[in-house]
């Protein structure tokens, strides 16, 4: 299977944040989801994808190809979605395109007008007047007009409303039909990536905590419930993070195997969301 994004052992330092030595892989064909808490380092990391950020130490690659020496190429195969000043002031879609278009060897009028409609998008009024919506369609309809294989997208599905936020992900979901094409999106909502991703790179901190498809996500990880006098020093080391209450314990654990034999039937094992995991990974991988 093909990487279409590949970073080796990136570093970045910014006075009082690193992202330290990370290595991501993006499939080729699939929906990657990236999440981590605010300040993780998500919009570096995407900077970085999309040369804008260069990192300290390093490798990064797309398509294989380095941007040192094939900058124009890969841009050419990049679409990068997201909804701050895109688009310059008092130009509407009309004049974007005119700007855009011809700077992409594979720009499609045709592609591009069947989307604004499919969106629903003016052409004639100033894109700085659209909704936040609107204003990531427009996006989204430029990056597929130039037949972009790999979708970039920074938070695409913050701050709209749930019906547009669906709406959004069923029209990913729609692209994704074609075969050859790769998604990566950041996303702070992790019920959306539930929806529609299949592999999820998870940061911390600046740091990796793991890429993985959703589905080894959902075999490596779960959530143990159960009396508080099970716990004792021996027995907690079989979870990452343990939170007590009054009723019982709640806890993730990365090792359901041990669970099961320390436990058996006295606990209650459960399948750990993208948030639940988030939330008790929040230290880090750490046994208790
Ligand atoms: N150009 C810069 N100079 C200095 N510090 C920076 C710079 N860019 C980012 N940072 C710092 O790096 C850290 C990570 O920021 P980043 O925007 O990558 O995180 P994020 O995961 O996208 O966060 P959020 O989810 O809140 O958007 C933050 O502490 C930020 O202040």
């Amino acid at each position: 299977m093909e990487n279409v994004v590949e970073l080796k052992n990136v570093t970045k330092n910014f006075k009082g944040f690193s992202i330290k030595n990370i290595d991501v892989q993006v499939k080729q064909g699939f929906v990657t989801g990236f999440i981590g808490a605010n300040g993780a380092g998500k919009t570096s990391t995407i900077k970085m994808m999309m040369n804008l950020l260069k990192p300290d130490a390093g490798e990064v690659k797309l398509f294989g190809l380095d941007y040192r020496t094939h900058e124009k190429e890969i841009k050419e195969r990049i679409g990068f979605v997201y909804d701050d000043n895109v688009f310059f002031e008092g130009l509407n879609l009309k004049d974007i395109k005119r700007i855009v278009g011809p700077a992409y060897k594979q720009w499609d009028d045709t592609l591009f007008y069947r989307y604004i409609e499919q969106f629903e998008l003016p052409l004639n009024k100033a894109v700085k007047t659209f909704s936040k919506g609107m204003q990531m369609k427009a996006s989204l309809a430029i990056a597929l007009s130039h037949h972009a294989e790999l979708i970039i997208m920074d938070e695409p599905t913050a701050g709209l409303d749930p019906i547009f936020r669906r709406e959004l992900l069923d029209l990913l979901q729609e692209l994704m039909i074609d075969g050859n094409r790769t998604i990566f999106f950041s996303s702070h909502i992790t019920t959306d990536l539930d929806r529609i991703a299949d592999y999820i790179v998870f940061i911390q901190r600046g740091e990796l905590v793991f890429n993985q498809s959703i589905h080894d996500v959902a075999e490596n990880y779960a959530l143990v419930k159960g009396g508080i006098d099970l716990l004792d020093r021996d027995t907690e080391k079989a979870f990452i993070h343990v939170q007590r209450a009054a009723t019982g314990f709640e806890a993730l654990t990365d090792n359901i195997k041990a669970v099961k034999s320390i436990f058996g039937d006295s606990v209650i094992i459960e399948q750990a969301s993208l948030e639940d995991i988030m939330y008790y990974l929040k230290g880090g991988i750490q046994h208790v």
